[in-house]
């Protein structure tokens, strides 16, 4: 059953990525929604509504999963008829993918125009919007070389190295903990996030922050490739962004001991701090973190009357 599958491949991530595991999401509340066999317009909503919630159990951290939830989930708990909130379901799905694919494109566009020429830029991680600001940048001639990370404990860095290899870009491999060394190098970092809260910080990959850190310490811009969708609405109000811990097999693997008694913890993902970031840059332009709670009210539309209301799922966010 497309929701059960769904829901598995985001966990174990075989889906993953903020932006794929968004628009992937509303993939599958489309084609569940259209295998739903309802009598009444109540039935229907109750489903999706527990649809989403299992969606948006899957992953703690990427905001865009559950922000991509209730874009679609609006139209069906703001219709008056079943055949209101079908049709609504669809509109949605496809306008938050369509809207997702083309948001990636345009930063990528604006991205490279803050991209100096035969620039070396370091990556974290696997992020669609960060590689395609880089193969923009490459297209456009100005890109020498990149450095990309390993990424442990899941090693997306091979993702990474594969897609800019296959754009026919240059790339160093590195370990993640050689990301200071080879700093001096870079001309530029560039990362993409699961969340940016209304203070501007940046949430994403493990070890982002601690290249963010160098970085700055290395006086390079750290740039972040951030579709709208990712910034977290009810960070206004002070909620955080939970850390997912994945399981501690991912790094220690099966062949490893450690003496009894030791805990091994795995979070996912870090808090870079705003004061670290020196840009942002989304489908409507490229912005100081500073400007994030502007996003959040102006363009994503939420004002405090939306914070009151109550959504079945708005647990996920910040617990
Ligand atoms: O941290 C990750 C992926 O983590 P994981 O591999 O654990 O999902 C990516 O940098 C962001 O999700 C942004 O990616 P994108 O730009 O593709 O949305």
């Amino acid at each position: 059953m497309v929701l059960t599958k769904t829901a598995d491949d985001i966990s174990s991530m075989r889906i993953r990525g903020a932006g794929r595991i968004a628009r992937t999401a509303a993939g599958a509340l489309q084609e569940y929604g259209t295998s739903l066999d309802c009598d009444t317009l109540a039935a229907f909503v109750r489903e999706m509504e527990n649809a989403a919630d299992i969606l948006c159990g899957t992953r703690p951290t990427a905001v865009s999963l559950p922000n991509a939830v209730r874009f679609v989930m609006q139209g069906v708990q703001g219709s008056t008829t079943l055949e209101e909130a079908q049709g609504a379901l669809n509109k949605r799905a496809v306008e938050f993918i369509r809207d997702s694919l083309a948001a990636v494109g345009k930063i990528a566009e604006i991205a490279a125009r803050q991209i100096p020429d035969d620039a070396v830029i370091m990556t974290h991680c696997n992020s669609e919007a960060a590689i395609a600001c880089i193969i923009r940048a490459h297209e456009l001639g100005k890109v020498r070389e990149v450095y990309a990370t390993e990424v442990r404990p899941r090693n997306q860095g091979y993702i990474t190295i594969q897609m800019l290899s296959d754009a026919g870009i240059p790339v160093n491999f590195i370990v993640d903990s050689a990301a200071r060394m080879f700093m001096p190098k870079v001309d530029l970092v560039i990362t993409g996030t699961d969340a940016v809260t209304a203070n501007g910080a940046v949430v994403n990959k493990i070890g982002t922050s601690q290249i963010a850190l160098c970085a700055h310490e290395a006086r390079k811009p750290f740039i972040v490739a951030a579709e709208t969708y990712k910034f977290a609405p009810r960070t206004i109000l002070g909620e955080r962004i939970p850390i997912e811990y994945r399981p501690i097999e991912e790094v220690i693997g099966s062949e490893r001991q450690l003496p009894a008694g030791v805990v091994v913890k795995n979070p996912a993902f870090d808090v870079t701090p705003p004061a670290y970031v020196d840009l942002i840059v989304t489908e409507i332009g490229a912005f100081a973190p500073s400007y994030a709670p502007f996003v959040i009210r102006d363009h994503l539309g939420w004002d405090t009357s939306e914070f009151q209301k109550d959504y079945a799922f708005t647990h996920h966010y910040g617990e």
